[in-house]
């Protein structure tokens, strides 16, 4: 989409599927930002990157460390082909118990990024009025910069969210959040990890029943991901992009205060995964005829359930 209205932006938010939108008004980032302007801009700053031999990252099996590094020189090396990839999604200043924000972690940039109206972010930083207040809330800034080709492991966040490709090329792979039993998770993480494999329905033959939608994002793009979809992205060039994630106003009491990524799952959704591990050993406890009988009583409840959700 181009030109957006915010009631044309709301309807296709309301329709909960990914859409991109090109060219909308994200400020100067678009004209000013590459190395040279970082490093008249930025002084010294400490970045916490991932780096890896592998340009598959993958964070179960975790093949790649933390390193720290000036940003500047963080820049060279993830713009240089050297062996390694290299990954940094901005965190919170002091530890990654805070909550990512451009203004905060890099104020001399921050201002060339801006939201295009038809988003209606409120203006108030904290408003003390989420509930009723019409507008949408921010909930994080993150600036994310990748070495060609690096690739993120498949997850879903549980915010909804806008990824702005501001410098490269990016491949984003998504599906819907009805694909979750396709897509052997491990939380909100997918343990498939190279979604390019050509054996990959030797190991995972359930994921054939996936439905796999694709773009690729040029500068100036932006991609709408809803929260719950699975989304897997692929820098075809180094990298460099910017995602806000939003508080949806009616979840506003249900996001877990310890989220610092927008990934955490709704609270009630995290007690009734407890629940449900409860339930489970108890009736681990039981004979196996007893068991089946009552695993498959829970699963009918379960899909009952399931069945009566339009
Ligand atoms: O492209 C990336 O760096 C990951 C983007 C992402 O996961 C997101 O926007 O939620
Ligand atoms: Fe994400």
């Amino acid at each position: 989409f181009e030109n957006l209205t915010s009631d044309k932006f709301d309807s296709l938010v309301e329709q909960d599927l990914p859409f991109i939108i090109r060219q909308a008004a994200f400020g100067s980032c678009l004209r000013n930002w590459n190395k040279d302007y970082f490093g008249q801009k930025i002084a010294s700053k400490q970045v916490s990157v991932h780096v890896s031999t592998s340009p598959l990252l993958d964070f179960i099996n975790k093949n790649f460390s933390y390193c720290v590094y000036d940003f500047i020189e963080f820049l060279k090396l993830c713009s240089e082909e050297n062996g390694l990839y290299y990954y940094l999604r901005s965190i919170g200043n002091h530890s990654s118990k805070e909550i990512a924000n451009l203004s905060e972690q890099f104020p001399e940039i921050a201002n060339d990024v801006e939201y295009p109206e038809f988003i209606n972010f409120c203006a108030e930083e904290n408003c003390p009025n989420e509930n009723e207040c019409p507008n949408r809330h921010l909930f994080s800034s993150v600036l994310r910069i990748s070495s060609r080709n690096l690739s993120i492991w498949t997850h879903y966040d549980v915010m909804e969210n806008i990824l702005l490709q501001i410098i490269g090329r990016k491949k984003v792979i998504l599906f819907p959040p009805t694909d979750a039993p396709f897509l052997y998770l491990k939380g909100d993480k997918s343990e498939i990890i190279d979604l390019e494999a050509h054996d990959l329905d030797k190991k995972y033959p359930m994921f054939n029943n996936a439905t796999r939608y694709e773009c690729i994002l040029e500068p100036g793009d932006s991609l709408f991901i809803p929260s719950m979809w699975f989304h897997n992205t692929k820098a075809l060039e180094y990298s460099i992009g910017v995602n806000f994630f939003w508080k949806n106003p009616q979840l506003i009491h249900h996001y877990d205060r310890n989220d610092f990524y927008g990934n955490k799952d709704l609270k009630l959704a995290t007690h009734a995964y407890v629940n449900l591990d409860k339930a489970l050993q108890h009736l681990n406890k039981l004979p196996d005829k007893y068991r089946k009988f009552y695993i498959s009583m829970c699963i009918a409840k379960l899909n009952k359930s399931l069945k009566s959700i339009s």
